[in-house]
């Protein structure tokens, strides 16, 4: 019988590495962690999901943006917002954050090595620390949980400064007059939406002729309307093929048809590079595609069934939560511990944007797409007593449902606290439920968690 120096190696340590890891301990078995010190908690806590939603708290509260309906347009809290501003209270949450993510592996014996990995072979790891040295490992398993990196193109020179991509965009020192925003997705409408509260002109640019296409169409043209009305420029469908500093100073994105958008700023968010080409995974006996991102079965294992993968680097949902789960997952099986994967379709998104967007189930085009007759229930935040307290007069829920049966189909919201809200609709579908139930369901008052029986009650009266 071969020895190893651990039973579970784990390369990474944002959710996926974590969650693998701890899973694995709390099954008594030895493990490691390695990850580089400055990058522990992962994109998720140090550059990503965490700083992101931070920055967007810090913009709503200082800029006095959730206050508007009431003290009019013009209301602020801080006069002059800075990139100092936000950026402290950015380090305060991921501060704390990471203390708590330190002491859970402690309590739980997961040992942490600093460092960067590549494999030797399938069971040895090689770690070269900040000052060079290197050090090898061996373990039973590994669990690849390396995540990605902005996606980054020769022909775009990013200095961190008035060039940047989502990894930099938190340390950015000052915040722009006006930016150009390169890329629709997911990322680059959060930042492009949030900062439109702090009246920066944003032009968002996307080769793609549509926003989000899996999100409800309703939704996403109120979140175009909302964005447009706070000065914001969609150039949809149109590439950007080079960026550069003009004559002037200013920044300027040169589009394929051959325009040219100026700003003082440019953020290029254009996707997600998997960092599988740090670990030399030949050497392991497996590949990655061309985005980064490694195959796996349904438990998580690799071509080499010891080496699993999860999170970012096997691609889809890249999400923080959805991460953490697989990596729960995949130690779950390698061990033999009992494990019920969630299914696909019940996996909510949560995209926040100025104003958040949520959703959960199918949408009216997945619906038609598949011939699923379906109805409508609409509940505005107008109609809630706690939408006008909260100055929240645009928001909504809407519920899809089967004519016949009744059955949820899904849920999308948009507005405050919409990626709260729609765990509720989460529940009842994971259970089977039918709108009944919001129907006849007692809900605190006033609450936004009352659009679901509003809604209900819409939807069954048209049916
Ligand atoms: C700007 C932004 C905002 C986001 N917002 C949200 C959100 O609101 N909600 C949400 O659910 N998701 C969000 N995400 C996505 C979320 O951050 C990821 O899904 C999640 O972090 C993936 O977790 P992971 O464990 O796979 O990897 P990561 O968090 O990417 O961590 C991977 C770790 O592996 C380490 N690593 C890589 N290679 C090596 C190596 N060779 N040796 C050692 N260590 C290595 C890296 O240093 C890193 O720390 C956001 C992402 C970004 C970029
Ligand atoms: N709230 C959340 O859950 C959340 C938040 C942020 C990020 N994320 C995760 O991060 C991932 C990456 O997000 P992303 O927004 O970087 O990637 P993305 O792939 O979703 O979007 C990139 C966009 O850039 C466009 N694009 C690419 N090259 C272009 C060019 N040259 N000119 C113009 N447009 C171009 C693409 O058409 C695409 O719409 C998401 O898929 C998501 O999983 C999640």
């Amino acid at each position: 019988m071969d020895t190893y120096d651990y039973d579970l190696a784990v390369i990474g340590s944002g959710p996926a590495g974590q969650k693998g890891a701890i899973a694995a301990a709390k099954l008594g078995k030895h493990v490691v962690i390695v990850d580089r010190q400055e990058m522990t908690g992962g994109v998720c806590l140090q550059t990503g999901t965490i700083p992101s939603k931070t920055v967007r708290e810090a913009i709503l509260y200082l800029s006095g943006f959730r206050q508007r309906t009431f003290y009019g347009k013009d209301y602020v809290v801080s006069e002059r917002i800075s990139a100092r501003d936000l950026a402290h209270r950015v380090q305060a949450v991921v501060g704390r954050e990471l203390e708590v993510i330190r002491n859970q592996l402690r309590r739980n014996g997961v040992a942490t090595l600093p460092g960067t990995v590549r494999f030797v072979d399938p069971h040895t790891l090689e770690v070269t620390s900040a000052t060079n040295t290197t050090t090898r490992l061996t373990a039973e398993h590994v669990l690849i949980a390396c995540g990605t990196r902005a996606a980054r193109s020769p022909d775009i020179p990013l200095d961190g400064v008035r060039i940047f991509d989502a990894d930099q965009l938190p340390n950015v020192p000052e915040l722009p007059r006006d930016l150009i925003v390169v890329g629709a997705g997911v990322i680059g409408l959060e930042y492009a939406s949030m900062l439109t509260a702090l009246d920066i002109k944003v032009t968002i640019i996307d080769q793609r002729p549509t926003l989000l296409d899996f999100v409800d169409r309703e939704l996403i043209e109120g979140l175009c309307y909302h964005m447009r009305r706070r000065g914001a420029t969609l150039r949809l469908g149109e590439t950007v093929a080079s960026v550069g500093i003009d004559a002037r100073g200013r920044v300027e994105a040169v589009l394929e048809s051959g325009k040219r958008v100026h700003g003082h700023a440019l953020l290029y968010a254009v996707g997600r590079q998997a960092n599988s080409d740090l670990l030399d995974l030949g050497a392991a006996g497996l590949q990655a595609d061309s985005r980064g991102r490694i195959v796996v079965n349904e438990c998580f294992q690799t071509a080499v069934p010891h080496i699993y993968a999860a999170g970012d680097v096997i691609g889809f949902p890249s999400l923080a939560a959805s991460s953490a789960e697989q990596g729960r997952l995949a130690s779950a099986h390698m061990f033999g511990a009992p494990r019920k994967p969630v299914a696909p379709e019940l996996l909510p998104y949560g995209i926040y944007s100025v104003p958040e967007i949520s959703m959960v189930g199918r949408t009216e085009q997945q619906l038609t797409d598949a011939r699923i007759p379906y109805e409508v229930g609409v509940a505005k935040y107008e109609e809630l007593a706690k939408g006008q307290i909260l100055g929240d007069e645009t928001g909504m829920l809407k519920l899809l449902f089967d004519p016949d049966s009744l059955l949820l189909l899904g849920a999308h919201a948009i507005g405050e606290g919409a990626t709260e809200l729609i765990h509720i609709g989460q529940a009842v579908l994971a259970l089977g439920g039918t709108i009944e139930y919001f129907r006849d369901t007692v809900f605190n008052y006033p609450t936004l968690a009352e659009a679901y029986k509003v809604a209900a009650l819409a939807g069954i009266n048209r049916l």
